[in-house]
């Protein structure tokens, strides 16, 4: 067996970090200037999409088997990640919306919106939906990934089960539902938060675990924010290349909240 290239003194830069392959990977389909940065803004999304779902898939594990504070570095670490993509918006709108329109028609039907990474990530976080299964039935890996976790239990099941172990009133049909659907919001979830927030001193392992959960929320209503406004500023109320009415939609998942009573129960304070 050849082991020379798995040797440390033969690693270099370049191979370590497979750089022939990462940026060989811009592939403008037009001659327009700003094709390059449109690609490079979205493939670092990406990127850092795949280390978030990473630190999620660690947190949830940990949760799951009670190492709350462990989890607190993976979940601080996702939400500044999550500060960098909504930065980055404001360097593609340095692209002026008659730069991008030059562009835009040889974009084709693709959009955000067929991301599998963002939908996974959404459906860890709880809000789920298989109906954007179809948009990766020729990627297998893809496929299966977000079907696991459409399956699977959402970072939020994970937290409400140590809230019930630790002594909280969790009801059980919340405890044993299908974890394949969404979740839908619970008065009983409420009030066992509720005690959390009013009491932090006793409840501050959960406390920290749940304003965790809110800077995600909080960090992911934040882009979803930046990219409507982007996206008004580049190409006002045009329809989108997905098949959405645009900002119209957009605005819509603004509602969405991964983990709702956590926003419900400031109300109730
Ligand atoms: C010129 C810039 C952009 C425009 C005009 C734009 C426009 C849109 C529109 C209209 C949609 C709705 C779906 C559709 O009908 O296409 C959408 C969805 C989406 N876009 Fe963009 N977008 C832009 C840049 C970006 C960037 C830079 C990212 C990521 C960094 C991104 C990620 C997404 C995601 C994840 C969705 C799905 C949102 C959801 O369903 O909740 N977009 N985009
Ligand atoms: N939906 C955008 C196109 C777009 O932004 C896009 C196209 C291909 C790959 C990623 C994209 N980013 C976000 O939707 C539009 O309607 O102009």
């Amino acid at each position: 067996m050849d082991t020379a290239k798995h040797e440390p003194q033969g690693v270099t830069y370049a191979g370590y970090l497979a750089l022939d392959d990462l940026l060989s990977a811009q592939k403008p389909r037009s001659d327009q200037h700003d094709e390059m940065l449109f690609i490079v803004i979205h493939q670092t999304k990406e990127l850092w999409l795949k280390q978030i779902l990473h630190e999620v898939a660690l947190a949830q594990t940990l949760i799951r088997a009670g190492d709350l504070v462990p989890a607190y570095k993976s979940l601080a670490r996702v939400s500044r990640i999550q500060a960098v993509m909504t930065q980055s918006w404001d360097i593609l709108a340095t692209m002026t919306p008659s730069d991008y329109l030059k562009f835009r028609g040889d974009l084709g039907a693709s959009s955000g919106f067929q991301s599998d990474q963002f939908r996974r990530l959404e459906t860890m976080l709880g809000l789920k939906d298989p109906r954007f299964l179809r948009f990766h039935a020729e990627r297998p890996q893809a496929h299966a990934a977000l079907e696991a976790a459409l399956k699977a239990p959402s970072l939020y099941d994970d937290a409400l089960r140590q809230l019930s172990l630790a002594g909280l009133p969790v009801p059980a049909e919340v405890l044993n539902r299908d974890v394949s659907q969404s979740y839908e919001p619970s008065e009983g979830v409420e009030a066992a938060w509720l005690e959390v927030y009013r009491d932090t001193e006793r409840w501050w392992p959960l406390y920290q675990l749940a304003e965790k959960l809110v800077d995600l929320d909080d960090a992911l209503l934040t882009w979803r924010h930046k990219h409507v406004i982007t996206v008004e500023r580049i190409i006002g109320r045009r329809q989108g290349t997905g098949g959405t009415d645009g900002v119209g939609y957009l605005v819509e998942t603004l509602k969405r909240r991964c983990f709702p009573e956590l926003w419900s129960l400031r109300t109730k304070l």
